[in-house]
């Protein structure tokens, strides 16, 4: 499908207040779109549907799913958009609030070191939401922008007219499972890109990056054979570097995705340690909802064809591609709400003993950036 065509059915669709998502992997050219013919809302049991879940921070709240059974699933291999280079005017009225704004985060963060100080907690990772007002907010041109900006990101646009619309260009994979083998991202640890992917880290960083490798490895560990640890990597996301290492492994065969959702999310690199008192002393102290941001999002249970990873490659052997159930998702970060003719921008960080309240407070300075940058 040509993308003005394909461009055309999303702002339809958008314009009939008909629930979509529409998505691009990762370092991929192919844009994925999925509209929904009616406007019922649909939520993920035990996942084992197949469709494109939502879900929010808190995992006691519903997933939201768009089936692919009541959808049509379009897509289109490039982005040829006269308005995306358009620049929609920003104006930032809240520089009033942005300074009550600073105060009440930098209070969070001390309460959050003093937690961890006191051992109620390991590491917390604090967050707050900034809102912006737009003079034009029409999300597909912002989503064109994010697509054209973020190469290597996860970049998404999705609405649901009885839960609103989300945007984001994430850096982070929660997981990939194909059939029984997974991969797990565990990304922690910012600095500001200045032209250089080398650069010294300091403990802080690397602290708060293993927390979330090793719990990923301790919660998986009754439900795997076997795993590997990738080096610790820094990866660049946007203006910014951030520590990753990948988990790969092999479930066990009577392991379900739920399970293995459920030992993961939150994981310490939205919410902390111990996860249980991590996320009460975010529900208590935050002072707002997070609703979907840090939540998670993706296909779930997709149809892929996978040929034989080794072998000989002959015909014979090409009769051997399975189709196998793919789940792939991201952790919703670098994300925004719009309502109205406001931008809702989401920025969190995560807090040690040896937080420092200024830097961390610039931190998510940093990451609304990435947002901000396309508005
Ligand atoms: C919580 C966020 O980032 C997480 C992911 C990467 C690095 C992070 C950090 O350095 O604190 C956070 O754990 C966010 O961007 O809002």
């Amino acid at each position: 499908m040509t993308s003005e065509d394909f461009f055309k059915r999303i702002e339809t669709q958008y314009h009939n207040q008909l629930p979509f998502v529409v998505y691009r992997k990762p370092n991929e050219n192919n844009i994925f779109a999925l509209r929904q013919n009616n406007t019922d809302l649909f939520f993920t049991e035990d996942f084992t549907e197949k469709g494109f879940v939502f879900s929010p921070f808190d995992e006691l709240d519903k997933s939201v799913l768009i089936p692919t059974d009541v959808s049509e699933a379009i897509s289109t291999d490039s982005i040829i958009s006269k308005s995306y280079t358009e620049h929609v005017e920003v104006s930032n009225t809240n520089n009033l609030a942005s300074s009550e704004s600073k105060t009440f985060h930098t209070n969070l963060i001390n309460k959050g070191v003093e937690a961890i100080k006191n051992d109620a907690l390991k590491k917390v990772v604090l967050s707050r939401k900034e809102n912006i007002s737009l003079k034009e907010a029409n999300p597909i041109t912002i989503f064109k922008r994010l697509l054209n900006t973020y190469k290597s990101a996860f970049v998404y646009c999705w609405y649901h007219p009885k839960i609103g619309l989300w945007l984001g260009a994430t850096p982070e994979t929660l997981i990939k499972i194909e059939g029984k083998r997974f991969s797990i991202m565990a990304l922690a640890g910012t600095q500001d890109f200045k032209g250089t992917l080398n650069v010294v880290w300091q403990n802080k960083e690397k602290q708060e990056q293993q927390f979330v490798t090793d719990f990923i490895i301790d919660n998986l560990k009754t439900a795997i054979e076997s795993y590997k640890v990738s080096d610790v990597e820094t990866v660049k996301a946007g203006n910014l570097l951030h520590l990753k290492t990948m988990v790969s492994a092999q479930l066990k065969s009577d392991v379900s995705l739920k399970e293995v959702i459920t030992a993961l999310h939150p994981t310490p690199a939205v919410c902390g340690l111990p996860k249980e008192e991590a996320k009460q002393f975010i529900l208590k102290n935050e002072g707002y909802n997070r609703e979907f941001y840090t939540g998670f999002l993706g296909e779930l249970n997709f149809e892929t064809k996978v040929s034989p990873r080794s072998g000989r490659r002959n015909i014979e052997n090409r009769a051997y591609t399975v189709t196998k159930k793919c789940t792939q998702l991201y952790v919703n970060l670098r994300c925004m709400q719009i309502i109205n003719q406001q931008a809702i921008i989401y920025v969190g960080g995560g807090i040690t003993t040896s937080s420092n309240a200024e830097s961390e407070w610039q931190e998510t300075v940093s990451k609304s950036l990435v947002i901000k940058s396309v508005l």
